[in-house]
This record gives C-alpha cells, structure tokens and sequence, in this order.
C-alpha cells in the first residue's frame, strides 16, 4: 500500500494553493504541517477524492485516482468539520452511513459493534450524537470512516478542540489503525505529530518545503535554536534582531527562546531543538531567511 503523488498543482480560480508537489506516502502515519492556509485541507480532499486537481497524477496502490470508483473503496475520510444528525443515536447514526456507504446488511451489525469496540464507544452506542464530548465525536468520525475498512484513512485535523487526556487517546487509537494501513493526518500543531508519525510533509504557501523522516526535520534545527536572559527594555529591540520562539517572565527577566543562523550578538545558550523548533526555523528561514 502506497501513494505516489506526482507533480500535483492546484488552482482556485487564478490563485495557485498546491504548487507542483510530489511525495511518497508509505503505510504507517504520516503527518502534513502546515500553517492556516498553507494547502493542507486542499490536499486531503484531492486525496479524498472530493476535488478534482488541475494538473499532476496521484496514484494509490497503482490505481489513478481519476478512477474514483475504486479508489473510493480504498479510502475512509474524516473532515475537519464533521457531523451528523444531532438528535440520533450513536448507533443508528453509524448504521444510516452503513447504509449510505452500501456495507451489505448482512455484515452490518457485526461491523458497526465491532466498530464502537474499537474506537471505544460501546457505552455510548445509545447515546445521542449531540450529548457526546468532543473527543467522542472525533472518535465517532473514525468508526464511520473505517465502515469499510478501508487501506487509506485520511483525517484532517485530528484533533482540534480535544483536551490533552483525549488527544492522547486519539493518537494512541490511530497509531493502533495504523499498523497495517495509511493513515494521514494534518495539523499546525508539530508536537502532535513529532508523537505519531515517523514521516512528515511540511507545506508553506501551497509548495512542500521538507518531506522526510522526523528525526531528519529536527536535525534542520541544530545550532539554530538559542536561549537568552533579557531585560525588559531589550525586548524590543532583540525582536527586531531574531526570530523569537517563546518568552517567559521571570521576575524582573526574560528568558527567550530564540532563532539565530550565526553566532548571536547577545550572549545564547545554544539547545536541542525539539519538532517545533525545527518546524519555525524551517518556515521562516523559506519565508525570509534566519538572521
Ligand atoms: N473553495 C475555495 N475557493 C477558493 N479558495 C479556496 C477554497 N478553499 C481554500 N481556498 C484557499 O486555498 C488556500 C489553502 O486553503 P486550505 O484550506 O487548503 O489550507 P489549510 O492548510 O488546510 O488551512 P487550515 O489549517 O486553516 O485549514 C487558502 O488561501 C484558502 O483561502
């Protein structure tokens, strides 16, 4: 299982969004980061054969995505926004999208169940939609995405408005999905992927700027990543110098993290760059160049 994305372009009216990309994407989880607006849902949707591209070939286990028929039994997609009738049941809900994805009725009941076990929701099975948490509701998104057990799934935004505890059992639950199959994610947030995905594409303004291994983007980061004591009254002028990456009040001090390409002015303590690190060195060094 692969897919093989050649030379991909994408145009909204005379605006490029997806500007001649090329990636392969192995089993396993594979994260795209990206900044708002930067091409990641218009991407997933071109995969989730929702959008037609303007150029390019993709090609998922050797199948041209232009023969969507078949490819659509390949794939299971769970859009940032998703939802469905508040007022049914957990279970019913499923079963109306059984239905409408055409899983044979004599299976259905058995997938559905097995389906709720999976993704942890069999307490919930008669609950209605709307009385879920949000992290329920995203879990739910899977079970209706994997009803035909699908080799591909595609998730954008895995999980935006989940607290921390859910998060992380969202993430445990894809990488156990995982195993034997695809699964896509996108997100802005590194740290989400530096803990799931052993490969990642970064997008900056509709172009891939880094594909590859997460220990490989991390690299990018070394000897770029410095900490420094300031006093209040440098801050400014030390913006103006260095990208920053974070500030923490210290009393009269502040501590500041902080991008720097040579040997900084003011005296830095060089650190490990962490995924996030890497991610913002990695972007503003393409949008403008490190100082
Ligand atoms: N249907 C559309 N018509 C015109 N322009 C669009 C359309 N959908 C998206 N765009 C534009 O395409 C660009 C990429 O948008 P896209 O939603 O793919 O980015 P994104 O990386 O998913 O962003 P976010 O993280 O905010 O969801 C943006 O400039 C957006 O305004």
């Amino acid at each position: 299982m692969e897919i093989k994305i050649k030379h991909l372009n994408k145009k909204y009216g005379k605006q490029s969004v997806l500007k001649d990309i090329s990636l392969h994407i192995p089993v396993g989880m594979y994260g795209l980061l990206g900044e708002n607006g930067a091409g990641k849902t218009t991407l997933m949707r071109i995969l989730a054969t929702m959008l037609n591209p303007s150029s390019g070939t993709i090609q998922m286990n050797g199948i041209d995505i232009k023969d969507k028929k078949e490819v659509r039994k390949m794939i299971g997609y769970l859009p940032q926004e998703f939802s469905v009738y508040p007022n049914m049941s957990v279970y019913s809900a499923l079963e109306y999208l059984a239905v409408l994805s055409e899983l044979p009725q004599n299976i259905r009941r058995r997938r559905i169940n097995e389906l709720l076990k999976q993704v942890h929701l069999e307490q919930e099975k008669n609950k209605r939609f709307k009385n879920l948490s949000g992290g329920m509701k995203r879990r739910f998104g899977i079970a209706q995405a994997l009803l035909n057990n699908p080799q591909i799934l595609i998730i954008d935004e895995p999980t935006a408005g989940l607290d921390p505890e859910e998060r992380l059992r969202f993430y445990n639950l894809l990488s156990e999905l995982a195993m034997d199959r695809i699964i896509l994610i996108s997100t802005h947030i590194a740290g989400d992927i530096e803990a799931t995905c052993s490969n990642v594409a970064v997008l900056c303004s509709g172009e891939v700027i880094f594909e590859g291994q997460i220990g490989n983007l991390i690299k990018l980061g070394e000897r770029k990543v410095y900490t420094t004591t300031l006093m209040q009254n440098e801050l400014e002028k030390f913006k103006q110098m260095y990208h920053i990456i974070n500030v923490h009040q210290n009393g009269t001090d502040i501590s500041c993290r902080f991008l720097c390409g040579g040997t900084p002015q003011k005296d830095g303590a060089a650190c490990e760059p962490t995924l996030e690190d890497s991610y913002i060195y990695l972007i503003s060094n393409y949008k403008q160049g490190v100082k």
